[in-house]
């Protein structure tokens, strides 16, 4: 189980602090954490976390290693400052910056190339779902997102419906169920030779206390990516304490 927390441009620093001294202070053993912390606060949470077991990733990376690109923010950056995981394309990504597969493939590859594990970010809008669509739409972003030569043991996938972030609306479980074992069908045909290598899929959109138990405990759900909930220290221990019964 890995439940991971993407605080988006969220808190002010003194919160952030404040959350994080509380998720170090506590461990769940059996459930692997992640915060995803505004590219400012990496180095001071790196600070805060470096005596637990917490990892700690940038929520995006450009592709190149330096140069001319005003307000970016790259993998080696991210390595340098403490993070050893990085978030790309997520839906706000890919719709505020217009983002698209072939340019998070290479965010992907550049993270890499700075040896940070990566977990690229699937999911249909509520118009593809609507349209019967939302299977070929997020098995598409896959392909075209995954790097083809990618270590396996170096990728996560968060699958987030769109329509379902930050909106307290969703899937049925069925639907999650469905979605999450045509993920994993996908990624053992992509990486025939994986292995041992398990490919976590995790699931993402309006998880709360309140749901966890029963969106962790579907099958081919690997964990959660937390936005609103992670925010709140209570809220988010309650949904690693209901992925700590899980595991
Ligand atoms: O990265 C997290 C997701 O976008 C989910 O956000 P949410 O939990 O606020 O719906």
């Amino acid at each position: 189980m890995i439940i991971a927390a993407n605080w988006k441009m969220n808190p002010d620093l003194e919160t952030a602090g404040m959350l994080a001294s509380r998720l170090a202070g506590i461990s769940f053993g059996n459930v692997k954490r992640v915060l995803f912390a505004p590219h400012p606060y990496i180095i001071p949470m790196s600070i805060r976390l470096a005596q637990s077991d917490i990892t700690l990733g940038g929520q995006d990376c450009h592709t190149a290693e330096s140069g001319a690109h005003t307000g970016d923010v790259s993998a080696l950056m991210l390595r340098d400052s403490g993070a050893t995981m990085v978030l790309v394309g997520h839906s706000e990504r890919r719709s505020d910056h217009g983002e698209d597969d072939a340019l998070i493939m290479a965010k992907a590859n550049a993270a890499l190339a700075h040896n940070l594990d990566v977990m690229i970010c699937v999911g249909e809008t509520r118009n593809d779902r609507e349209a019967g669509n939302a299977e070929s739409v997020v098995l598409a972003q896959l392909q075209g997102s995954i790097p083809k030569a990618m270590d396996p043991a170096r990728l996560i996938v968060a699958y987030e419906p769109v329509w379902a972030i930050g909106t307290g609306l969703v899937p049925s479980s069925e639907d999650i169920a469905a979605m999450h074992e045509n993920i994993s069908s996908w990624l053992s045909s992509a990486f025939p030779n994986r292995g041992d290598t398990h490919i976590p899929v995790l699931y993402g959109g309006s998880v709360k206390p309140g749901n966890a138990a029963e969106i962790l405990s579907l099958p081919a759900v690997d964990g959660a990516l937390v936005g609103g909930a992670s925010l709140d220290a209570d809220g988010f221990e309650a949904i690693c304490a209901a992925a700590s019964n899980v595991a």
